[in-house]
């Protein structure tokens, strides 16, 4: 147990996936998990151990943002020795061509956050994924013919579709190629690379700040299906 997470150290998977959502965490495990059970609920962040074609896998929100984020992922590498996460996101689209619904695969991750201030650089961190992952999933959303993209994602302090930057804020960030804008990846990736463990991001593009097109209040849940297949396959897939 730690101070956000009452799940005994057995009781959580060493692969897991990581929504912002704590209803997104339930989603998954309702209808993806063979014989999911509850097994923290702290601070209303939901966590459920299941099994995914006969593997252990366990899946948590993580909430919104950075520091959020990094607590959770934190707390599951070291205190409960979990090797690999798999955040499982939505995002601001930040390029005109990325489709509402499309997936994008989190090579690199920039920021305008201070997270990477704890690790005293004398430079810029850049963080990525485990190369493996990273590989194995965007072989397996071609397999499965998911639309996808891969590329750099901006993870940002600040909501995309409103802050008081004001509504240009995201263009200095599309205009270097960053695909989409989430506020976790950045702390997700960097955390993991420090702590030597695994970790890597896909997201789903449900607001295209370009463009203003995004999935409708009631496509939010189940436009997110792709994702989480993609993720729970590339899980598969590391384990054969
Ligand atoms: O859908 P999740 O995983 O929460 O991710 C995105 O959605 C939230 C903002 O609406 C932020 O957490 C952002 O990164
Ligand atoms: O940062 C984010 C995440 C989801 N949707 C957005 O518009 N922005």
């Amino acid at each position: 147990m730690t101070p956000h997470n009452r799940a005994k150290i057995n009781e959580i998977a060493k692969k897991v996936l990581l929504p912002g959502d704590p209803n997104r965490a339930r989603f998954v495990a309702e209808n993806f998990f063979e014989n999911p059970k509850l097994v923290t609920d702290v601070r209303g962040i939901l966590g459920y151990t299941g099994k995914y074609k006969g593997i252990e896998v366990s899946v948590m929100a993580s909430g919104m943002g950075g520091p959020s984020c990094g607590i959770y992922s934190y707390e599951l590498f070291t205190h409960y020795d979990v090797d690999t996460i798999i955040r499982i996101g939505t995002s601001g689209g930040l390029q005109e061509e990325l489709e509402v619904g499309e997936l994008v695969l989190a090579m690199s991750a920039s920021t305008d956050s201070a997270w990477a201030h704890q690790y005293n650089l004398s430079g810029t961190l850049s963080p990525c994924p485990n190369a493996k992952l990273f590989t194995l999933a965007l072989k397996k959303a071609e397999e499965l013919e998911l639309k996808h993209s891969a590329g750099m994602v901006f993870s940002s302090d600040y909501f995309s579709s409103y802050n008081a930057l004001g509504a240009d804020e995201w263009k200095s960030w599309a205009r270097v190629g960053a695909l989409v804008q989430d506020m976790e990846t950045y702390a997700l990736y960097s955390t993991a690379m420090y702590l030597k463990k695994r970790a890597l991001s896909i997201l789903t593009m449900t607001d295209n700040c370009v463009n203003g097109k995004s999935f409708k209040d009631e496509e939010r849940m189940e436009g997110n299906r792709n994702m989480i297949k993609l993720a729970l396959e590339t899980i598969v897939e590391d384990a054969k």
